[in-house]
């Protein structure tokens, strides 16, 4: 029997606004996000790309479809608690713009969403100078974002994303700020981390360098799968 991906959308359409101001951003996109592969959504500007990734990763809901999870879960329709649990549990995020706290330390930065599941402090501490030494900042725990360089804060970025051990990593563009050398050493990481965790991992880019590292493509047109 073939196992489920770990993460599917399922004919999704998502309409923003009504009547002459109605928007179809996503007409019927089916995807598969399979466990250990790093998937690479892509297209021009406006063509869904972040309302796609906004429904797989529990953000935002489906007009019509669903996002199912291993096969059998349907995230879309849970009822907001579940979904809230689900992305806390089980989905990392990574953000073009870092998203990161400028007063807290790389360090507290990183331990925030462990935080907040009330994990204790020593394990917290050891959580996170694992993730942060593995994402080769061991040595600027205690700097803060803006003593960082954009790729540092990025790892910040994905150090935060992973410290809680989630199946599924969702990531909107992840290199748009950063140049060609430093986007090309971020997605490295990302699709070692993908390999090394067994992640379901799906994310955004316009770059071409980028696309070639990934393992499955999935190219939008206005809102469809073109290939
Ligand atoms: N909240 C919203 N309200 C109205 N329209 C929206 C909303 N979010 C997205 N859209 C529209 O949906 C379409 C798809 O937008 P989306 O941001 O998903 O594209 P994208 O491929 O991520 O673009 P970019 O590469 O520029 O980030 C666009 O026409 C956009 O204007």
């Amino acid at each position: 029997m073939n196992t489920p991906p770990r993460l599917a959308g399922r004919e999704l359409h998502r309409r923003f606004g009504s009547g002459d101001a109605e928007v179809n951003a996503l007409i019927g996109v089916d995807i598969e996000v399979p466990a250990g592969q790093l998937t690479v959504v892509t297209g021009p500007s406006g063509s869904g790309k972040t309302t796609l990734l906004n429904l797989l990763g529990g953000l935002d809901r489906p007009s019509s479809g669903e996002v199912v999870l291993d096969g059998f879960e349907v995230l879309s329709a849970l009822p907001e608690d579940d979904v809230l649990a689900t992305r806390r549990d089980r989905i990392g995020y990574v953000f073009q713009t870092f998203g990161l706290i400028p007063v807290l330390s790389a360090a507290e930065n990183v331990e925030t969403p462990l935080r907040l599941r009330g994990m204790d402090p020593t394990e917290r501490a050891g959580r996170v100078a694992a993730i942060l030494e593995r994402v080769g900042l061991a040595r600027h725990a205690r700097q803060r974002p803006h003593e960082l360089s954009g790729g540092q804060q990025q790892r910040v970025g994905v150090a935060r994303a992973l410290v809680g051990d989630p199946d599924i990593l969702i990531a909107d563009e992840p290199t748009g700020q950063l140049d060609s050398d430093t986007a090309a050493t971020i997605m490295d990481l990302i699709v070692d981390l993908t390999h090394e965790r067994g992640l379901a991992s799906v994310i955004s880019t316009h770059d071409p360098l980028l696309i070639a590292r990934a393992d499955r493509v999935v190219r939008l047109l206005d809102g469809t799968v073109v290939g």
